[in-house]
């Protein structure tokens, strides 16, 4: 039962990160899951489908590059496999298979997290629901944080990653989100995740305020979660990371405002903002150590971080694609923006998408093992592991949804 709160009734109560759910002994890493075979691919696409070439590319693999002083898997809770997901790989997309995610986690954390969505901040109204269950967060926080030591670590993720998607779903898009009045919303929204230090005369209506819709508490509680198991640079560098983001939520609107369709280079400086960059950097969090601030700090570093966003980014572009055409007026991404600025035809602006895509990841892992060399210690070295098999769960789950995702016919 949460207990009652300085800021509300619904302020859970401090929670020691110890696992409710006992975890069996060590099991051998599962080889990755097949995949479905993509449609086949045309000659236009041979380039893509050619990956990196030239001397030394063979080492730009971060996944294979960097074998890390720690185990890649934790025990599994259950060792029935889950049957392999469905849904194709963009063709001539650079990528990384992964592991099929650990079923009794999975299923853990789905149970967890909707508990936490209905009970503890009343996420969505009834019909909502079958949207809740297909975004399919246990699958894909468990996909993305392989090494994180239990359940309770997985949770802090996953809160995180429903709160932003409330943020943007009923704020910025099609669950009653507009451009229109954003700045002011997210401004406030921001302050569940960096509070207002006011006067006392003030500090009451702003306490109202952060429980006033699904979207605050969302993000209200999973900050307050997150906040007791991190150290206070963790949850400094979180702040930071949703600041980019917002930032990145107000530049889309502020074009959709006015019509705007950004140039190309614009559009991916938009994107870089609006971006999945704060989920991979919790990676340290949710696997229950940290990366030391100055590391964190270190321009290498935050070159890495910042394609592997870009790059786990432009993975939604492509698999968001038909859903954005179908979605009202015109919702910016990597294609359309190509095949309006670019004066490409539909499908070519999709494959050089992909082949922008490709380039952001062979420059990701470049950078990451750059980062890894200059700074060959335990903790960055687990982090940057952390960051690229983050980037491949992510396109996993992305490939895997086919309740929220589908591939145009273009093959
Ligand atoms: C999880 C997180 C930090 C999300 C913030 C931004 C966001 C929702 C994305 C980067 C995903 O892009 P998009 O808004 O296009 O999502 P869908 O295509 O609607 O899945
Ligand atoms: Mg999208």
């Amino acid at each position: 039962m949460p207990a009652p709160g300085p800021l509300g009734p619904t302020v859970p109560a401090p929670q020691p990160l110890t696992p409710p759910v006992p975890e069996a002994a060590s099991a051998p890493a599962p080889a990755p899951a097949a995949e479905p075979a993509a449609p086949a691919a045309g000659p236009d696409l041979r380039r893509i489908l050619g990956g990196p070439t030239g001397l030394g590319t063979s080492s730009l693999s971060l996944a294979r590059a960097l074998t890390p002083p720690f185990p890649d898997r934790v025990p599994e809770a259950d060792p029935a496999p889950l049957a392999p997901a469905e849904g194709h790989v963009v063709p001539g997309l650079y990528h990384h298979p992964v592991p099929e995610p650990d079923p009794g986690r999975v299923e853990e954390v789905s149970r967890r997290i909707k508990r936490w969505a209905e009970e503890e901040v009343q996420l969505y109204p009834e019909e909502w629901e079958g949207q809740f269950d297909g975004f399919s967060v246990g699958r894909y926080m468990v996909a993305c944080h392989p090494d994180a030591p239990g359940v309770d670590h997985l949770m802090l993720a996953a809160r995180l990653m429903v709160a932003e998607n409330a943020v943007d779903d009923c704020y910025c898009e099609d669950h009653g989100g507009s451009p229109v009045g954003l700045g002011g919303r997210i401004l406030l929204a921001h302050t569940t995740l960096d509070p207002l230090h006011t006067t006392p005369e003030y500090t009451p209506a702003w306490e109202e305020s952060l429980v006033s819709d699904a979207p605050r508490r969302a993000y209200r509680s999973a900050m307050d979660y997150f906040v007791r198991a991190a150290t206070p640079s963790q949850t400094d560098r979180y702040r930071h990371d949703m600041a980019r983001l917002h930032m990145g939520y107000l530049a889309e609107a502020a074009w959709a405002e006015t019509d705007y369709v950004p140039e190309v280079w614009e559009y991916l400086a938009m994107r870089q903002f609006n971006n999945f960059r704060p989920c991979p950097t919790i990676t340290d969090t949710v696997g229950g150590y940290e990366l030391p601030a100055d590391l964190h700090a270190l321009p290498k570093t935050q070159r890495a971080i910042a394609l592997a966003g870009n790059a786990a980014t432009i993975v939604n572009d492509l698999y968001s694609y038909t859903k954005e055409l179908d979605s009202p007026g015109l919702h910016l991404n990597l294609p359309v923006v190509l095949a309006k600025r670019e004066q490409l035809s539909e499908r070519d602006a999709y494959l050089k998408a992909v082949e922008v895509h490709n380039q952001l990841m062979h420059a990701f892992e470049s950078a990451a093992a750059d980062a890894a060399a200059d700074c060959p210690v335990p903790s960055v070295l687990r982090f940057l592991k952390g960051v690229a098999t983050w980037v491949d769960g992510n396109h996993d789950w992305h490939r895997t949804n086919t309740y929220r995702y589908s591939l145009p016919d273009f093959w």
